[in-house]
């Protein structure tokens, strides 16, 4: 019997698309090792009705898939970097990352282009706390209410006339073939990406050793130090839930430029600051990126918000 290397994956469309990619890179790298997909229903794809950092935040769409990797029922796992966790659970490893897409906001509106053509107290959606924090930061006049769901269940939303428009991760509508959706890019300095937007992680058992050789030529080295200085800002920042945190590196091989920021997510405070240094200290401007912020005033905002 070949070897086989199984995938777990959530069934969402951005999941599979997700788990797909990572399955037709690795067949193509191993053709004689059969690579399968293994759907898994999780606690996060059920609940839809109430905001994440409610039910459980971010660890929430990964507990499940972890459970087949501890098990032995899957050998991987497929996940967008922005929902892991900055703490993984013991015994697990993310030793390969990889990049297929923008890392920007997109800005989603049926009769409005940008951000700046809004009218005056224009209703937009998202759920996102760091959305919410870059948009009211943005323009303070904007309302902001709620949007939880899938991208298609979003997007639904936003045509039915709930919302004048909506901001969505542009990696995700390209993944869905809804590239045309994207009305504008929002920059950095208008939305600052959250950590690891944009970005797929291959999780598996920290001692497997087996699929961790069978992955390795998977990784991109340019992801990985921009993931590397990004998830030590989050390492230091983060608490349990999901927060208006945002931290985007950049780099060209030898100095990395990381900007972070913190925000209210009513807008009132943004606390922002960047660092740039040698890629090789990915993680350690990270961390000193994190303290400055924490020392000009990030620490409030992150403890009223626990
Ligand atoms: N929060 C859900 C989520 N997780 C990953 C993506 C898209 C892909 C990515 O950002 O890496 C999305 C949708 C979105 O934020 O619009």
């Amino acid at each position: 019997m070949p070897k086989t290397l199984r995938i777990a994956t959530r069934q969402s469309e951005l999941a599979l698309w997700q788990a797909k990619h990572v399955q037709v890179r690795l067949q193509t790298a191993l053709p004689e090792i059969e690579v399968v997909l293994l759907p898994i229903r999780t606690e996060g794809d059920r609940i839809i009705d109430r905001p994440l950092s409610e039910i459980g935040g971010k660890g929430l769409f990964l507990k499940e898939l972890e459970a087949a990797l501890a098990a032995g029922e899957a050998d991987l796992a497929v996940h967008s970097m922005k929902d892991v966790p900055a703490e993984l659970p013991p015994g697990m490893a993310l030793p390969v990352v990889l990049s297929p897409g923008s890392p920007l906001d997109a800005f989603v509106a049926n009769d409005y282009d940008t951000v700046e053509q809004l009218p005056d107290g224009a209703h937009m959606g998202t759920s996102s706390l760091r959305r919410a924090a870059m948009l009211k930061n943005l323009r303070p006049d904007l309302r902001i209410s709620s949007l939880r769901g899938n991208v298609q269940t979003r997007l639904a939303k936003l045509d039915a006339g709930e919302f004048d428009a909506i901001l969505l991760a542009c990696a995700g509508l390209e993944r869905l073939g809804l590239a045309a959706r994207i009305k504008s890019e929002l920059s950095p300095e208008q939305s600052l990406p959250a950590i690891g937007q944009g970005v797929l992680g291959i999780e598996i058992r920290a001692d497997d050793d087996e699929t961790a050789a069978h992955i390795a030529a998977l990784d991109d080295e340019y992801t990985h130090i921009r993931i590397d200085a990004e998830r030590a800002v989050n390492a230091r920042l983060e608490g349990s839930c999901h927060l208006p945190i945002a931290a985007y590196a950049v780099h060209d091989g030898q100095t990395l430029r990381l900007r972070a920021c913190v925000g209210k997510p009513d807008g009132t405070v943004m606390v922002r600051d960047e660092i740039s240094g040698p890629t090789g200290e990915a993680a350690s401007l990270g961390h000193r990126l994190a303290e400055r912020l924490l020392a000009a005033g990030a620490d409030k905002i992150l403890a009223d918000l626990a």
